[in-house]
């Protein structure tokens, strides 16, 4: 693997410095923002504002606009919740765990013709601070918290942002376009009405 010199952001506030300094340019290098995102270590106090918990489903929370680059959430995951299988709009998705434990289950796009399970293609379980990485052309996932007992937070940077994703039937691939919504933006709890419409994602 390439390796790529990585200045260690002592904060989240000097994480989110550097990821505007580094998306000032429209040629991202995915190890660069991995590699600094891992660098980071999670510290609590600086995310805690943005952690907001919902007990029945995992909830997105806008921490950082990026100048319109990328948008910055942080998702909190309650006991055993997940997504269903989606893709990420043409996107760059970066992942870091923030706290406790994720498991992300990569699949195949589903073939139109044949309307049969989705296929899998990985499953792993990312320990706090790693940062994973997904984009169309690698796939489709499904995130989960494993964990009956303790809770997950996670840091997720989406370049360009997008608003909404296709969400896929395991069983059949069949897909729907689903609305992504935040559950609170810079530290606000949002609006009850722009709460809703996510159940299917
Ligand atoms: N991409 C999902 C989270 S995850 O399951 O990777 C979202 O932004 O809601
Ligand atoms: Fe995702």
């Amino acid at each position: 693997m390439e390796h790529t010199e990585v200045m260690k952001p002592e904060t989240l506030h000097d994480l989110i410095k550097v990821l505007h300094k580094i998306f000032e340019s429209d040629n991202i290098n995915v190890e660069e923002v991995q590699n600094i995102m891992e660098a980071y270590d999670s510290n609590r106090k600086e995310w805690e504002k943005f952690a907001k918990f919902d007990p029945y489903r995992y909830t997105r929370n806008l921490v950082d606009e990026g100048n319109g680059k990328f948008n910055l959430i942080i998702l909190c995951w309650g006991e055993g919740h997940g997504s269903s299988i989606h893709d990420h709009t043409n996107s760059h998705c970066f992942m870091k765990v923030l706290q406790g434990k994720l498991k992300e289950t990569q699949f195949e796009w589903p073939d139109k013709k044949t309307h049969g399970e989705m296929v899998q293609k990985s499953e792993r379980i990312l320990e706090e601070n790693r940062c994973a990485y997904i984009n169309d052309s690698l796939g489709l996932h499904r995130v989960e918290n494993p964990s009956h007992a303790e809770q997950s937070v996670s840091l997720h940077l989406y370049s360009p942002p997008f608003e909404t994703c296709q969400t896929f039937d395991q069983r059949t691939g069949h897909k729907n376009t689903v609305q992504m919504t935040f559950w609170s933006k810079f530290g606000q709890s949002t609006p009850r009405e722009t709460k809703v419409s996510q159940e299917n994602n």
